[in-house]
């Protein structure tokens, strides 16, 4: 249960804005996150880190000196959009270059990725590497599908402190690969955690059990068992991280490791030192040296009942940046820094872009577009509800959530977008940047591709016509496929979007009008959006809970092809009062 907020939509703006008004000596704030606001060295490399909010201390309580230079910080549980990673990077370079470093799922992937293109492209220079410590979330043949959890700490002062030192931007990725190397987590859950205004937990175990490898979102474990005494956790918990030793690792006989029992949100402290007790007695029998445990809280989930322990194993290197000093909000080691305070910052990330100039044909289009972006915001927030149920079966159940953030902002953006004079096509891409950012969430970067695309192809000249449109659909799905690399029969949105392509193609080649062509190819997309409920994920999300979400549809799918409707249904009404539609 989270007992205190104001409206559940503004808690994690309010909390950033609370935690740097109380931390104003450590960070300040930037849009899309926090920076230090202590001076650091010019030249040297930045590491920014971050992910979706309500896991504190990270990402935010995480920077400081000889930690993170920045945190983007999502909303919670989604990852933070492209442009707010950029906006950090930016305010957090040095010139020295910047490494991006987040846990890997699905939306940080996407979005941070798109960030490195985007920060190249404008002359920062820029890496990424996404955490993989959680052992329980992919076999050790798999390693680069596993998520990252509180072993993400490791890898942020690794190259932290590589940073620090004077490494170059190669030398930081480095130093961020050693750690991720070397680092192993495995967690276990005693019960769900309730996200603000939720009224029901997120994830529920049965009573008097816990779930053995859980991820820090509910996604599930190895096994479920009886919660016994803290000895055999402890037993449990060290058995499965000596079965995933690193290759690099000569002998577990007399090897040093770092160690970090982890509380996931309710668990206390004083019970973890409890389980310390025993796990430093385990680790001692088998002749491991422990290197400057951590036991506290360094990835939560609100206040899910849980903990993790994480073991790195290290080496001359690993062990020198480990043990660096460090001066964070929620993490500190060593002497205290001394840097000067930042002069006061001056962002100016709201200056607005002028648009491309657009016929009146295409400005004519571009109010229609902007009803059909009304109509689909109307059916996504008439829907967001279910939605959110649909992906709580197999998913972290933020679909509908998301969902409403993007489409809100999708719809406001191009409203301003059409007052500015935008094109059909501006109006689209301006929808979609601020559907991106506002949403962030794999979903959030997905429609970002697919409203950027579909503006693209219709441009700022031309009334579409039927063909246009299709083609719009057909670069839209390849554009989505290349993106975010999900196949037809994966369980994603790709399972309708694919399908309805090919349909509206069809439909248009045999010379069918506009409204008529969507009308029925709206049709085989709900049909795939059904289908999907006999597959089984392979990506994302749900691809751990694949026999869970037997018998449920995708969520992303169905969001989908409701929205294709909304828009089929708006043509209609606009063909029947007068040809409005674009075709
Ligand atoms: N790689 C992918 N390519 C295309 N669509 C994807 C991909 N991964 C997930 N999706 C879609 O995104 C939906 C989940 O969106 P969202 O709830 O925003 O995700 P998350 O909670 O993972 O950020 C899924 O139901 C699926 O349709
Ligand atoms: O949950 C996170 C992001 O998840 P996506 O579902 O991939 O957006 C992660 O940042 C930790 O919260």
């Amino acid at each position: 249960m989270t007992w205190l907020f104001n409206h559940p939509s503004d808690f994690a703006k309010e909390m950033v804005s609370g935690f740097v008004s109380a931390n104003a000596a450590i960070v300040r704030q930037v849009p899309g996150g926090v920076v230090r606001s202590t001076c650091s060295k010019p030249g040297t490399v930045a590491v920014v880190v971050g992910g979706g909010s309500g896991h504190y201390p990270a990402f935010a309580g995480l920077v400081g000196q000889g930690l993170a230079h920045g945190a983007a910080m999502g909303n919670l549980f989604a990852s933070p959009s492209a442009q707010q990673i950029c906006s950090v990077a930016r305010a957090a370079n040095n010139g020295g270059g910047v490494l991006l470093a987040f846990g890997n799922y699905a939306g940080d992937v996407l979005h941070f990725g798109l960030a490195r293109e985007r920060l190249i492209a404008e002359g920062i220079p820029c890496e990424v590497i996404a955490i993989t410590d959680d052992i329980s979330s992919a076999v050790a043949d798999e390693e680069e599908k596993r998520r990252g959890v509180a072993g993400d700490l490791v890898v942020f002062k690794a190259a932290a402190a590589a940073a620090e030192r004077g490494d170059s931007l190669e030398q930081v990725l480095a130093a961020a690969r050693l750690a991720n190397q070397r680092t192993r987590t495995i967690g276990v859950a005693f019960s769900g955690c309730k996200l603000p205004g939720a009224g029901q937990p997120l994830f529920t175990i049965p009573e008097g059990q816990m779930a053995f490898g859980m991820g820090i979102h509910g996604e599930p474990g190895i096994s479920e068992m009886p919660i016994g005494t803290a000895s055999e956790l402890s037993h449990h918990l060290v058995e499965h991280l000596l079965r995933d030793v690193p290759s690099s690792v000569p002998q577990v006989k007399g090897a040093r490791v770092g160690a970090i029992l982890n509380g996931l949100g309710s668990v206390k402290y004083e019970e973890l030192f409890v389980l310390w007790h025993s796990v430093a007695e385990d680790l001692a029998q088998r002749g491991i040296e422990v290197v400057d445990p951590q036991v506290g809280e360094f990835v939560t989930s609100f206040d899910m009942a849980g903990l993790s322990l994480t073991l790195f194993w290290l080496n001359d290197e690993l062990e020198g940046l480990w043990q660096a000093p460090v001066y964070s909000s929620a993490f500190r080691k060593g002497s205290r820094f001394n840097e000067e305070p930042l002069p006061a910052g001056q962002e100016s990330e709201n200056q607005v872009a002028p648009l491309p100039k657009a016929s009146a044909e295409s400005r004519q289009c571009a109010v229609r577009i902007a009803g059909m972006v009304d109509a689909l915001a109307e059916t996504v927030i008439e829907n967001a509800e279910e939605l959110g149920r649909i992906d709580a079966v197999a998913g972290d159940g933020d679909h509908g959530i998301g969902m409403e953030r993007g489409v809100r902002a999708a719809r406001e953006q191009a409203r301003q977008a059409l007052e500015r004079g935008a094109g059909a096509g501006s109006v689209l891409q301006q929808a979609a940047d601020a559907w991106a950012d506002k949403a962030g969430g794999t979903s959030g970067a997905i429609w970002g591709v697919i409203l950027n695309t579909i503006g693209i192809t219709l441009g700022n000249e031309r009334q579409p016509d039927t063909l246009v449109v299709a083609q719009a659909i057909t670069r839209a799905c390849d554009g989505v496929m290349h993106f975010g690399k999900a196949k037809p029969g994966d369980k994603t949105l790709v399972d309708v979007l694919l399908p309805f392509s090919e349909a509206l193609n069809q439909q248009a080649s045999r010379g069918q009008p506009l409204a008529e062509a969507w009308w029925n190819a709206a049709d085989v997309a709900e049909r795939s959006a059904r289908e999907t409920a006999d597959m089984v994920p392979k990506i994302g999300r749900a691809r751990p809970l694949a026999e869970r979400s037997k018998g449920t549809p995708d969520a992303g799918a169905v969001s989908l092809a409701q929205i294709i409707r909304a828009v089929g249904r708006c043509m209609n009404r606009e063909s029947e009062t007068g040809g409005m539609a674009c075709h």
